[in-house]
Order: structure tokens, then sequence, then C-alpha cells
């Protein structure tokens, strides 16, 4: 018998009537005591497993709150089960802690998300592949009533170093405050009218109420989910994610889209051919617009930005105002927006930090020498005022520079017009991409080279293949990476999850193919694997689908190079059928470990071998 019932039987007993020695009436005082103190009951079930730890005196709450759970789920929490705000967020922690995801079964809770609040929080993660279908899951995902989407689709927090060192905090911040809370909307909107505002990075240090409040609701949800298609080519991301659910509250489950490989492999090249050719159209408004773009920015948000504020909704109108129609007018304007502000904040931010923080002042000439050239507009005057603004109050190091000298310089190049150098923006930013056929050669041939290198090579073993993978394939922790074949690897990187701690138990597989021609029996099948109950989706054809992604996700065709259906160009006889047959071995050992049955979902594919 475990502990706490002991002390439960003993307390029974001492409460009968039967006679009491002095030594019973002391036991039966220490008893009382031990359950003041100790305060917690541990309830266990019937095969004496840990259910959940709940404080005495919740118990009736709890019981009125499962009553309240057992209703129709709508309105006040704490209403309906008749216990005040604050007592609401009291009871609302004890269940965080509390069953296991695996000990229970969804059809037990067939109407809402809210009964899932005695359970496990579980993160569905949507950790590959990238061009599989995965913005197609995350708009279905997403429109289910359980399940509580992250706001942007790709969180990146295990696999790029910068988000995963913030922890699990950060992570968690990710999902909203809860769908459709007003407050939250609210600010959410105000912030996004800010071309600035990168809903990724900012949010979380600028929606301080989100933040505070962001763990109680979403607590409500018995499941989150959100799609990081590059999760499993990541050598880091599925250990990270095995560590950090093994010593949290939550529980994961991982779901991994496949496709045909060499189709995916072409898919990727065409989206990066789409994303350079979104660059040169960015590139040209950017050339054609640069002086009236500057004056625009340096008139409008220089000199907040100098004195460390963001624009009001006002004065963030006037700008867009300012700005040039063919700018705001095509659909591109924020991606060019924000490119603008990389380049303004490579200027001005430097500047400006050069001003407070520079211990040479010659800095701020060296910033502006970068990304301006010879400098500048007609106006000259109201740009010297501008800088007086952005000065004023600061310290200048003059050892070598003095103010005086920057001031003079500015205005030389203010003299001269305005004409921003792209080349400020770094090599990196305007991309480039190998032919088709270097592009997949390469590829091989650094494969091949590595085999050769490899005595223990074995095209057979999955093993071999896996550490073979890990050594030979370049895979950086962020950014695109034109991995064409590698992420087409699904055997190895899947293996490597597993080895990594990722239990395959967890993982359910979705073959693209069928997702596609047959969503709902997949979804079925998910919504059992992931612990929510099943529901008919209101979309269903391609369009429908499509919609809904643009809905869900909205700069998401813009910005990224990405299309619903961007198979467009034939990949070349040649190179595809070269491709195809490297593929071969990789596809018979995905085929052999979706066969073992561990993994879930997907137990074969049309894939041609
Ligand atoms: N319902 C459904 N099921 C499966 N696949 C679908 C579905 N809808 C779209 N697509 C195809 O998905 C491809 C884009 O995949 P992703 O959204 O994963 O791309 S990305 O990784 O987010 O860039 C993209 O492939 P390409 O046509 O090769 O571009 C889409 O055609």
């Amino acid at each position: 018998m475990t502990q706490d019932r002991q002390l439960l039987s003993s307390f029974d007993h001492l409460q009968s009537g039967s006679r009491r020695t002095p030594r019973d009436q002391l036991a039966r005082v220490l008893a009382i005591l031990a359950l003041l103190c100790v305060l917690t009951l541990i309830i266990t079930d019937e095969e004496g497993e840990k259910l959940s730890t709940v404080k005495v005196s919740t118990i009736q709450k709890i019981d009125s709150f499962k009553q309240y759970l057992q209703g129709d789920g709508e309105g006040n929490v704490s209403d309906e089960a008749g216990f005040s705000d604050e007592e609401a967020e009291t009871v609302l922690p004890v269940f965080d802690a509390s069953l296991s995801a695996t000990s229970y079964d969804p059809a037990d809770f067939p109407t809402h998300s809210k009964m899932y609040i005695e359970k496990r929080r579980v993160t569905a993660i949507v950790a590959g592949s990238q061009k599989c279908g995965t913005s197609a899951l995350a708009a279905y995902l997403s429109s289910h009533p359980s399940i509580q989407f992250s706001r942007v689709k790709e969180v990146h927090h295990f696999d790029i170093d910068k988000n995963f060192k913030k922890g699990l905090k950060k992570y968690n911040a990710q999902w909203p405050i809860g769908p459709g809370d007003p407050d939250f909307e609210g600010q959410l909107e105000e912030l996004r009218k800010d071309p600035d505002f990168k809903e990724e990075e900012v949010i979380y240090d600028q929606v301080g109420v989100a933040k505070s409040k962001a763990s109680t609701p979403v607590q409500r949800y018995g499941v989150r989910a959100e799609a990081t298609p590059y999760y499993i080519a990541s050598n880091v991301a599925c250990e990270r994610i095995a560590k950090t659910f093994d010593s949290a509250d939550d529980d994961y489950r991982m779901i991994v889209m496949i496709r045909e490989p060499t189709e995916r492999a072409w898919s990727e090249y065409q989206m990066e051919t789409r994303r350079i050719e979104d660059d040169a159209k960015n590139r040209e408004v950017l050339e054609k617009h640069a002086t009236s773009m500057f004056s625009c920015y340096a008139q409008y948000k220089l000199p907040l930005f100098a004195q460390g504020k963001r624009l009001d909704a006002d004065g963030l109108q006037k700008y867009e105002e300012c700005l040039p129609e063919e700018i705001t007018e095509q659909p591109k304007h924020k991606k060019v927006e924000r490119t603008l502000a990389t380049v303004m904040n490579k200027g001005r931010g430097g500047g400006v930090k050069a001003l407070k923080t520079a211990t040479k002042a010659n800095t701020l000439a060296k910033q502006v020498n970068q990304c301006w050239e010879p400098a500048v507009p007609s106006d000259a005057d109201a740009f010297m005022e501008l800088v007086d603004t952005i000065t004023k109050g600061d310290t200048f190091i003059k050892d070598e520079m003095t103010e005086q000298d920057i001031r003079r310089q500015i205005k030389i190049k203010l003299e001269n017009g305005v004409l921003f150098k792209l080349g400020c923006l770094g090599e990196k930013f305007f991309e480039k991409l190998e032919s088709p056929d270097n592009a997949f050669r390469s590829d091989m041939i650094s494969h091949q080279t590595c085999k050769l290198a490899n005595k223990n090579y074995d095209e057979t073993s999955l093993s071999s293949i896996t550490s073979f993978v890990n050594t030979c394939y370049r895979t950086p922790s962020k950014g695109i990476t034109k991995q064409f074949l590698y992420r087409s690897l699904f055997a190895p990187q899947l293996q490597r999850c597993m080895d990594q701690g990722i239990d395959p138990s967890k993982i359910f597989l979705i073959d693209s193919e069928t997702f596609k021609t047959s969503p709902r029996e997949i979804m079925t099948e998910l919504h059992k694997f992931i612990g929510v109950e099943d529901f008919d989706y209101d979309f269903d054809t391609p369009e429908e689908v499509h919609k809904q992604i643009n809905k869900r996700f909205p700069s998401f065709e813009f910005t990224t190079g990405w299309r619903f259906d961007g198979s467009t160009v034939e990949m070349p006889e040649k190179i595809k059928n070269d491709v195809a047959k490297f593929m071969k071995p990789f596809n018979l050992l995905l085929q052999k470990m979706m066969k073992k049955g561990t993994m879930k979902g997907a137990r074969s594919f049309s894939f041609e071998n």
C-alpha cells in the first residue's frame, strides 16, 4: 500500500468509534498534524500509477471544475466551477503536473479541448520534411478546435542555437494566450502595423502581457502544435527535443511528412529559384526608389528610433503615405520594407549605436559609407536637423574625430545625393543558385567522395549510412541550406533522431501523396495519435486548403518563395534519373524502417525503386 493510503486508512481507523488509549490519541493527533503539514495527497490509480499531486484543499474545486468540463465547455471557467478567478489560477496549475499523456484514451473525452486539462499537455511537432506538404498539414492542425497552433508556422526553436539558448520559456511564448483573446489579438494587430516588426522575434520582448500570461491559458489546451520542417534534418534538434520533453511536464509527438525523394529535392530547387527571382524584383524596386524611401524613413522613423521609440499607428500611416506607390502597391511591399529596414538599420542602427557606444567615433562615418554612397537627399538641412536629434545628449569620443568632423562628412554625402549601396546588405542578402546540373551533381560527388574515403560504408545498413550522413553532409543549424539531396534522405535522418532519444512510437509518418489525396483519413489517424477528438474540417479541395494556408499564415506566400503548388518546371530528365538511382538504397532503408511498425502512420510508400 502506498504511503498516502496508509495515512488515509490510519486516519479512518482513528475516526471510528473504538475506545482510544492515550497512545491512540497521540497517534491521532500526529496523523492529523501530518495531514495538515503535508497538505498534499498522492492519488494513485488501481495499478498504483501516480496520477497527480494535488492540494487537499483543492480537491473539491477540481471536482467541480471537472463537472464544468463535462458540460458544454463554454463560458467562464471560474464562474461555472464556482470559484473566483484567483482561485482558478491556483487550481489550473495543479493540472499541469498530472497524468502521463499515454495513459488516457481520447475517446473518453469526445467533445471539448478543455477536457484534456487533466492530462499532460502534448506538443505535436511537425518536424519534417521541407516541401512535403507541411504547410497544408499545419493549416489542418491549426483549424482543429482542440489544437492550439503556434503564431508562426515555423518556430525553429530546436534547430537554431540562438533560439534554443533562450530556453523553454521562449518556446512556450510561441503560442498566444489563447485564440481570439481580444487583449492579445489587439496588441498583436498594433505591432503588426510596424513594418519592422518581426513576429517571430519581437513578440516575446514586446508583448509583456502575453508573455506573463502565456502559461495559464495555454494549459487549458491539451494539445498544441508547431511545424518546423527542418528539425529532422538538423543534427541537433531531435536530441534537444528528446531532452527538453524528458525533463518538462509536457509530452511530445513528432509528425514527419515524407515525399518521393527526387520530387522533393526538385521542389526545393524550384523554391530556391523563385526566391532568387523575387529578390531580383525587390532589388529593382529598392534601387529605383532608394532616394525617396530613404527620405520617408528619415522623416518619420529615424527621429523616433534615435530616441528608442517606435512609430504609433498615426505615424505609421503617414510613413506609408509618404512611400512611393509602386512600393506600397506591390504584394511584396512588406518584404521590400523589411529589406529597407535592414539597410536603414545598418546605416542608422550602426550610426546611432556608434554615437552612443562606439569607442571610435569614426565608426559612424564607416557605417554611413557602407550603405550610402556618396550619400544623399535634396534636402540637406532637414537631414542635418535629424543628425542633431540623433546626436543630442550623446557622448562623442573625440579622440580621432570630432563631432564637427562627422557632421561635415555627412553633409558632404547629403549634398551629393542619396544612393544606397545594396552591397551593404552583405554577400548573403541576395541568394545565389547553381544550375540544376551543378547543384545536384555536387551533392552526389561529395557523397561519392565521402563514400570512397569511408571503408565501413554499407549501403544496406542504416547505422552505417546514418554515421556516414552525420560525417559527410553539412547540416548547418540555420537558414536556407540548399541541401537538395540530403534533405531527401529520410531514413538516416529518422534513425539519427531515434539514436538521439526520440521514441519511435512517438513518430507519425505521413506520405505526402496520400495526404494530398486522402487528407481526412490521415487526419483521423493523426487525431488519435496526438490525442484529440476527430474533427470534420470544412475545407478539403486543394483550392480550399490553399485558402486556409493563406488565411492562417498570410505572409508566407509573399516572403519565402513558397507556393501552394509550385511544381511548374519539369526536372531535366538526365538529372532526374541519376538522382532517382542515387536515392534507391535510401528508399529501401526507409521501407524497411516503416515495415518494422514502431513508428506510427504510414506503413509503406509508393516511391518507385
Ligand atoms: N494537401 C497537400 N498534401 C501534400 N502536399 C501538398 C498539399 N498541398 C500542397 N502540397 C505541396 O506541398 C509542397 C509545399 O510543401 P511545404 O508546405 O512543406 O513547403 S515548405 O517546406 O513549407 O516550404 C508543394 O509542392 P510543390 O508543388 O512541389 O511546390 C505543394 O504542391
